[in-house]
């Protein structure tokens, strides 16, 4: 996988961030620095409004100039404060929550898009787990928080400066020792940030494994297992054990965090302790006022609190910047097949050929070799049965087949080109499929069968897809036929389909797209014996003007097809018709001989 790069750096992320904030909404990117002039002014009000109070108290100055002062500073105070409050609760915080939006839905947009081959990789699994979890949490701490932190950055920064600049008239020494109090404070916290960045991996395997455990609760396809197998103290055991493992973790973060808090409080004490005896020794020995006094003490405690505040916002951005980092890199995953610069694929009226030249497999992270070495020709309107036990690799075939997978050597070519050059929507066009897992979304059933909005459904189309597909039926049994609505813990009317009608109804998903490669993959395996026999009957008809694959584990039914491969450890061990296999007396017969075994048993005892 290409772009394994794990950071940018912070500019390049800021850069990034204020790109695409900038590209999104201008005003919200714009408006936050007015906060910062204005808690500027505010703060710097702050320290000197109860100098001017003093000082007029003790230089008796006319009461009408002094409430006059007073006033037009509280008016301005006032003034400020609203403009700090609207750009930050009303623009910012807002945008905050938008942008999140925007990011997540960039995110996942670019999860259903990516390449197969890569979303089910474990790589990609933890790219798109840890770009999940840049953006799942609190909008005050994860990559969102990139820009409000760093406009609170580029604020305290200035206040800093700008108080720096009052103390500097009483003592520079004091910036200097407060900046060393203040930057062993900083520096302990990021090494915390970047032992906590260092456990990011572990914290999210942990996490996996727990919300895998409790989804399962929540799974209504093992709801059933789970009560049968009495799975309750298994799951339990499981989310336990999961849970102390995470709890164990999230303790040394605690500890460490309590550790820092406590030396932060020390520091204080310090910092506040020795800034007061300072500033009584110079009252006592030299002529500062006590408006002085306050002023001098306000900044002294204001400049600790603007680098706290510094500190505190470098440890949020260097943390925001590791999830815009997650972010990004589940972003920049370049996929392998092409797309807008893969060769089209002129519209086909006719079935394909699929030819595969040495084709070998394994799955990343794994040396197991799945698909060993294969070459196989599928003729133009050809009807190919795979056949073999579980794991022999059809499965892994067939997706390599249809491009979700890329051999490891060797190509796989359609109509004589290899299907890396042509565009992968075109391509994935050319086929269509009823794998065993089903998908249904809350929507009408015409919607499931077709993707389609309401008005763009070919009725008719759909209604012959519907009856191949022995569908039929059960529609008419159907008080709102098509529009009834699927997933009923989601919509308030849906219906549930039986894992039979499910199968008929990604058959009819299948036979609806019409793409000249047609791939079955135990489309029987949920049928009762008539629908079974219904479906071999119109084999033909549903096949037509198709190349077809069919997997199955039902020997008889392969009968139907031209020609069957046995896989045995990822390679084709038998190739022939029916009862070229059963005259060669090879594997194939001998697991036909086991299933029929029992068929004839059942006939024989029938005739006694
Ligand atoms: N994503 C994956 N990562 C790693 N190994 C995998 C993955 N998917 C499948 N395998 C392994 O590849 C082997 C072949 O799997 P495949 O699903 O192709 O077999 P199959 O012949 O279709 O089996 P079945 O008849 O049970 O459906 C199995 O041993 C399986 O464990």
């Amino acid at each position: 996988m290409k772009n394994e790069k794990n950071t940018h750096g912070l500019l390049n992320n800021l850069k990034f961030m204020l790109h695409e904030q900038w590209v999104f909404e201008k005003k919200a990117t714009v408006i936050p620095f007015i906060r910062i002039l204005s808690d500027l002014a505010v703060a710097l009000m702050g320290i000197w409004l109860p100098k001017v109070v003093l000082d007029a108290i003790s230089q008796s100055i006319p009461v009408h100039v002094f409430l006059t002062q007073i006033g037009l500073l509280t008016v301005a105070l006032m003034l400020l404060k609203y403009i700090s409050y609207y750009s930050e609760q009303g623009v910012l915080k807002n945008a905050v929550r938008i942008w999140n939006v925007h990011f997540y839905i960039k995110k996942d947009w670019k999860i259903l898009d990516m390449d197969y081959s890569i979303f089910t990789s474990p790589k990609g699994k933890i790219l798109i787990e840890k770009a999940h979890d840049s953006l799942s949490r609190n909008v005050n701490v994860n990559m969102a928080s990139f820009y409000p932190k760093l406009v609170e950055l580029v604020r305290s920064v200035l206040g800093l400066l700008s108080f720096c600049a009052v103390i500097a008239f009483l003592n520079p020494i004091i910036i200097l020792l407060l900046l060393i109090s203040y930057g062993i404070d900083g520096l302990i916290s990021l090494n915390i940030q970047k032992w906590e960045h260092s456990i990011k991996d572990k914290r999210a395997t942990i996490d996996r494994k727990l919300y895998y455990v409790f989804d399962s609760t929540n799974n209504s396809s093992i709801a059933k297992d789970i009560r049968l197998y009495d799975m309750k103290s298994w799951i339990n055991h499981a989310a336990k054990s999961f849970m102390n493992e995470k709890n164990t973790l999230e303790k040394q973060v605690e500890t460490k965090h309590l550790l820092q808090r406590l030396f932060e409080a020390f520091l204080i004490f310090i910092r506040n302790g020795g800034g007061y005896i300072y500033l009584i020794w110079k009252m006592l020995h030299t002529d500062m006022t006590v408006g002085e006094f306050t002023l001098y003490f306000g900044a002294i405690s204001g400049f600790g609190l603007w680098l706290h505040q510094i500190v505190r916002t470098i440890n949020g951005l260097s943390n925001a910047s590791c999830k815009v980092d997650d972010y990004r890199n589940l972003m920049d995953t370049k996929d392998k097949l092409m797309r807008s610069e893969g060769e089209q694929i002129p519209a086909l009226n006719e079935p394909v050929e699929i030819v595969l030249e040495n084709v070998r497999f394994h799955y990343e992270g794994s040396d197991q070799t799945i698909v060993d070495d294969i070459n196989l020709t599928i003729s133009k309107g050809e009807r190919l049965a795979i056949v073999g036990v579980n794991g022999a690799g059809k499965t892994t075939l067939i997706k390599l087949i249809c491009g979700l997978l890329e051999p490891v050597s060797g190509r796989v070519l359609m109509n004589g080109m290899d299907i890396r050059r042509f565009n992968r929507e075109a391509y994935y066009s050319l086929i269509t499929a009823a794998f065993q897992n089903v998908c249904v979304l809350p929507m009408s059933i015409a919607q499931n069968i077709t993707f389609k909005d309401e008005s763009d459904i070919d009725t008719e189309k759909l209604e012959k897809c519907v009856e191949l597909a022995n569908l039929k039926e059960k529609m008419d049994r159907l008080p709102k036929r098509y529009s009834t609505q699927l997933v009923p813990s989601v919509v308030d009317d849906g219906v549930n389909l039986s894992g039979g009608e499910l199968q008929k109804l990604m058959l009819a998903r299948a036979l609806y797209k019409d793409a000249p490669l047609i791939i079955l993959d135990e489309p029987t395996a949920a049928l009762d014996p008539i629908a079974e026999n219904q479906m071999y009957l119109r084999y033909s008809e549903l096949t037509n003007n198709k190349t077809a694959i069919y997997i199955s584990h039902r020997l008889s039914s392969t009968r139907f097809c031209d020609r069957i491969i046995f896989v045995e450890h990822g390679k084709i061990i038998e190739t022939g018709t029916h009862d070229e296999l059963l005259a060669r007396g090879g594997k194939y017969k001998a697991m036909f001989d086991v299933q029929s075994q029992y068929y004839k048993d059942y006939i024989e005892e029938k005739a006694i």
